[in-house]
């Protein structure tokens, strides 16, 4: 199913099967997430993006009555081990989600958050993570002078990049992101698109979007996700323009979906 995975995968989902309650979510997914790859998934609405994301930080649990079978993998180890806690894998995996969600703190307590719960309280190092991290996600230059203002004094767009700035503070091997720009004008959606462009030779990075444009222009491998199923992943360039499957090729061009 999958071609051209010639980087080293930070995830590998094998076999997952995952249904609430008797109805079957996603179906035998087999999947790499590479490392320092911009990986996106695309698919029509209720397809499983969305459920495909949350599991892989175990988020999906908190919903009752779920059940999964199959395996996946961050960096080798299994994520569904008993043994392995789940702060561990949230340690180590990011998430920005549709709606900006900041705390209702300032913008500086917003990114050092993270950072004062692994137990960082030097202010100095503090004080150098949070630039260094709204300067990674492009929001320094707009927010250096009102740092213990607000965060919901921000628009949208920069409440979007602080959420990722939050993520970045704590050094993430991966950043999920599930339509992060969908409630965005398109001058903010620009500047997300910029700062993922940005940090993807540091971090890896999966994002579910519905928008087939943003997919090509931001992502290095696609993956198409049809009523459960993996129709197709692929170097993007191979999704848009030279895709495998009649269904890939019908969805990209607006012929369903
Ligand atoms: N909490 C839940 N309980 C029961 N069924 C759910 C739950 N969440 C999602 N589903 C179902 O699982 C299937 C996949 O949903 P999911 O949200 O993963 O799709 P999606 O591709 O992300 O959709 P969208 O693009 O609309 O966000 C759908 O049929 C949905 O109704």
């Amino acid at each position: 199913m999958e071609n051209s995975n010639w980087k080293k995968p930070v995830y590998e989902t094998n076999g997952l099967n995952l249904w609430y309650g008797s109805s079957h979510a996603l179906k035998n997914i087999d999947l790499s997430i590479n490392e320092k790859e911009v990986t996106a998934i695309i698919g029509p609405s209720g397809c499983g993006k969305s459920t495909y994301l949350k599991t892989l930080n175990r988020m999906v649990e908190l919903i009752p009555d779920v059940n999964i079978s199959g395996s996946i993998t961050l960096k080798g180890e299994n994520i569904f081990d008993k043994s392995i806690p789940v702060e561990m894998i949230r340690s180590k995996v990011g998430m920005v989600f549709q709606k900006p969600n900041p705390f209702p703190k300032s913008i500086y307590e917003n990114v050092a958050f993270g950072l004062k719960i692994h137990g960082i309280r030097n202010k100095s190092l503090l004080d150098r993570i949070v630039e260094e991290s709204l300067q990674k996600a492009a929001l320094w230059d707009e927010v250096k002078d009102r740092l213990h203002k607000s965060a919901y004094g921000l628009s949208g767009g920069q409440q979007q990049r602080l959420c990722i700035a939050r993520c970045l503070a704590v050094d993430p091997e991966v950043i999920l992101m599930d339509e992060p720009t969908s409630a965005l004008d398109p001058v903010s959606t620009h500047k997300v698109e910029e700062l993922i462009n940005s940090i993807k030779n540091d971090v890896t990075i999966a994002i579910v979007t519905h928008n087939m444009q943003q997919a090509s222009r931001i992502s290095d491998r696609t993956a198409f996700f049809l009523n459960g199923e993996i129709i197709e992943c692929d170097q993007t360039t191979t999704i848009f323009n030279n895709p495998s499957d009649p269904l890939t090729n019908d969805y990209i061009n607006g012929r369903f979906g």
